[in-house]
């Protein structure tokens, strides 16, 4: 069995407004081994985005608790879980998250920046080499707005890509693209499930169901694996 880099247990998240509460995940059950595509659909408004939120470690559980390499993470603080997301995960946002007056390449570059680990020099030529590989070495000094949707659905992998993260965690990662470009993906995600990158995808593309290795749906807010 691989290694298990990621899990949830019994988690559960509510929204509380001041009118109402919404509890949007009921004791969800999820993991992430390494060189594995976990796949996730469902309809819109089940919860999708918001159990990758919690996976991503961008928010937290109202119950159950998120894992990361065998150690509870869920109660750590906020401070602790950005240096987790910069060492250990990669997020490809569905509406992208690009900074508006960095350059593909300068974007590409930004999490190695905040790790401050590489030069300058070391840092331009990973990033270029990940614009290559995502098919966008003529793009590299291009800033989002000149960008189309594809293209900068491909800086936000290559971005997601550059600190080299053990787990990949992607919202709807072929939202905006022509076939071609979802071919390049998911040939992209082939390459990183050789190099034992865990992956979740969540998605309403039905492609990814020949590419999973395990395929979830979630339906108002309960996860039910399907393969
Ligand atoms: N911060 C929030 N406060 C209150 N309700 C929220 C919040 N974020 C999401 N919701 C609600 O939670 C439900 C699930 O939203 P979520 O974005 O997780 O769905 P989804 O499955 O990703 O949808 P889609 O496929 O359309 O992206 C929706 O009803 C949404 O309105």
């Amino acid at each position: 069995m691989s290694k298990l880099l990621m899990s949830v247990k019994k988690v559960s998240k509510t929204y509380k407004t001041k009118e109402n509460e919404l509890t949007v995940l009921k004791n969800v059950n999820l993991d992430i081994h390494e060189g594995e595509l976990n796949v996730i659909m469902g309809p819109s408004g089940s919860g999708k985005s918001t159990l990758l939120s919690m996976m991503g470690l961008l928010d937290k559980p109202s119950g159950g608790e998120v894992r990361l390499l065998d150690e509870v993470v869920s109660t750590h603080s906020h401070e602790d879980l950005t240096d987790l997301r910069a060492e250990h995960l990669g997020f490809v946002f569905q509406d992208y998250h690009l900074v508006p007056n960095l350059s593909a390449l300068e974007n590409v570059s930004l999490p190695l920046l905040l790790k401050n680990e590489m030069s300058r020099r070391e840092r331009d030529k990973l990033s270029g080499e990940l614009l290559d590989s995502v098919g966008l070495s003529h793009r590299y000094t291009h800033f989002p707005s000149s960008l189309s949707g594809g293209e900068k659905q491909r800086v936000a992998i290559a971005r997601a890509l550059s600190n080299q993260p053990k787990i990949i965690l992607a919202d709807e990662p072929t939202g905006n693209v022509d076939t071609e470009t979802e071919m390049k993906i998911i040939e992209i995600f082939q390459v990183l499930k050789k190099q034992r990158v865990g992956m979740l995808i969540v998605t309403h593309n039905e492609i990814f169901k020949q590419y999973a290795d395990h395929l979830y749906t979630l339906k108002q807010g309960e996860l039910e694996k399907v393969v």
